[in-house]
This record gives C-alpha cells, structure tokens and sequence, in this order.
C-alpha cells in the first residue's frame, strides 16, 4: 500500500467519467439461483468450420467490446445501467471428439433453460455449427420451435462430405426432427455462395427463404413481420440464429466467409431491434464471428451492439406492456 495519488494499480488506472457507466460493467456471473433477462452463454467452437476459423475466441471478444458502449439509449432516452446481463460463462469443448463437444453442448443449454425459465440467452458462437446443438437444446426445453436465420448461406449441406460443420446445422435440425423445414425462414441468402442442390433442397423441405434481392425489395422490417405472423401459430418459441456473414464485407470483415452485396448493419440492427421486441422470441445466437481475422474488433463491437440492442428493446417492450413486472 502506498498513498501517492493517481498512482493505481493497472486494472483501475484508466480514465473514468464518472456520469457514465460503460456496457460491460452489466454483465454479472451467474450465482447459480434462477435468473431473468438476458443471458450470455459462450460456445467457442470452430474446430467444426470448413474453413480456417478462429471463431471460439468470439466469445471472450464480443463480451469485452461491451465495454466500447455506454449503457445509455439516446434513441429511447433510456438508461441501461440498472439492468443485468447474467453470464453463464462457456461451455468447455472436447479437444478431439466432436460428437462429445455436441451433446455437451445440447446438455449444458438445456440444463441451464431448465433451471432458468426465465432467462433470454444469447449463445456466442463459434462457427454456426453449434446452433445445431443450442437449438435442439431449445426444442428439448421447449416444444416446437421456429427459426430466423440470418444467413448468406443455406447451411443445408450433405453430411456425407464432411460431417457435421458450419455448413450443416440446419440440415441436421431437419434431418434430426428437431425443426421442420416449414418452421425455419432464412434471410440474406446471397449469390455465388450456395449451390443449385441446397437451393432446391430447401424448396422440397418447405423452408422460407428471402434473397438478398427480396431483402431490399421488401425491407427487413416487412420481412420480420411476416416471418413472425407466419411462425407464432406455428410454433410455442422463436429462435434467431444470426450468422454474422449475412452482411457485407464492408461490415463484418472478421467472418470466415466474407462477400459482397451483403446486408448493411443499419438494415440487421434494425432487424434485431424489432425481433427483441417480440415476446415469442425466446434465444438467439450470434455465430461466425473470428476474431483472429477482423479489423479492430469490427465484426466482434457489431456483435456486442446488437446484444445491447436486444437488451434495450426486450426492456422497453416489457416496460410498455408488463410495467409491474
Ligand atoms: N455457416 C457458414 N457456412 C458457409 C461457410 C462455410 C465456410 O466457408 O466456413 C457455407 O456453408 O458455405
Ligand atoms: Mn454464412
Ligand atoms: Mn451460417
């Protein structure tokens, strides 16, 4: 102990305005007892990914780019700082065994659904071969459910080439009857990323798909109305998977699979406010993010924003209908 003034040890010498509260400081580790709200779950996997991907650092990433924010909502004049964000942590892989790294998975989500009923979790991926895993957890806890998928990719690939990865999640959701094809809606699906057979697989199975050319056509908000219309008398839950390559290269350099005529973040932010503030939406994942990759964390501060954006709507939605709760 000494008494020289500003002199502080490294983790508390940085500068600290004192009439604000940055975002990070919301996130509280789970004690155990049943929480409420949203909740962050880490998934690093990405030993599953086609291609080279650093995506199981995401995790670590996107809750430290929490901190690049503040927790006020100029837009809504809302002030965040009383709200909490429980942090389950992550689910540790098997260093080899693939199969064992799933069921972890599925266990692990659904045991913490189980004991949290009332908890919205945002699972951080990892390559989007985990949202097999998160999904199927969902379904197990909670019936019949209905995905968004932000995607520019089907994810609808045979398993026969390579087993489960990054580009099957959704073919094994159906194949396993976990989800039925009619219940799973993709959006952002995009040119000379996908193949002819995936394409058709998803028509034969009944899968909604929007183009990015139907994207600017219709809108993301008209979309979202009619995906969520479509599925609530479907289905008892929502899921949105959000496969960060679904924008643009300009947007989300730190994906593996990175392309042009992509979705603008302006268009998914807008997507994902909207979504927060439908009560049917129970989980969303955020997925393909490799930090190892991106430029200034861009890709992973993008990630953290739409968790803060998710947090700010869910909570005016429930100021504005459930003000006693
Ligand atoms: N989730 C991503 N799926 C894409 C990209 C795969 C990759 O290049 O890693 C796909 O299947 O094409
Ligand atoms: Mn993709
Ligand atoms: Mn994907």
């Amino acid at each position: 102990m000494h008494d020289i003034r500003h002199l502080l040890p490294s983790s508390e010498a940085k500068f600290k305005d004192s009439g604000i509260t940055k975002a990070g400081e919301l996130l509280k580790a789970w004690n155990g007892s049943p929480a409420s709200g949203i909740g962050l779950i880490g998934a690093p996997l990405s030993k599953t990914s086609i291609s080279h991907s650093g995506a199981a650092m995401a995790p670590e990433v996107i809750r430290k780019m929490l901190s690049s924010f503040t927790t006020y909502s100029v837009e809504r004049d809302l002030d965040l700082e009383s709200s909490i964000i429980t942090d389950f942590g992550d689910i540790t892989p098997h260093v080899t065994d693939i199969h064992e790294t799933r069921s972890r998975f599925v266990q692990v989500i659904q045991e913490v659904l189980e004991r949290n009923p009332d908890i919205v979790p945002v699972i951080l991926g990892g390559d989007h071969s985990i949202s097999a895993s998160s999904i199927k957890a969902f379904r197990k806890n909670k019936g019949p459910v209905g995905v968004i998928q932000f995607d520019a990719h089907h994810d609808l690939r045979n398993l026969g080439d390579g087993g489960p990865s990054n580009g099957t999640p959704f073919r094994q959701l159906i194949e396993g009857t976990d989800i039925k094809g009619e219940h799973l809606i993709q959006i952002g699906i995009r040119d000379f990323s996908n193949g002819r057979m995936y394409t058709n697989y998803a028509k034969e199975n009944g899968i909604t798909v929007y183009s990015m050319n139907e994207v600017s056509r219709l809108g993301t908000k008209k979309i979202l109305e009619e995906s969520i219309r479509t599925l609530k008398s479907k289905v008892s839950s929502i899921y949105v998977s959000v496969d960060m390559d679904v924008l643009d290269q300009a947007y989300a350099p730190g994906c593996p699979a990175i392309g042009p005529g992509g979705m603008t973040s302006e268009a998914l932010i807008q997507g994902i406010q909207y979504l927060s503030a439908c009560p049917e939406v129970k989980g969303m994942d955020i997925v393909e993010v490799d930090p190892t990759l991106d430029f200034r964390d861009m890709t992973s501060r993008l990630s953290a924003y739409l968790i803060l954006q998710f947090l700010l709507h869910r909570a005016s939605y429930k100021e504005k209908n459930h003000p006693e709760e």
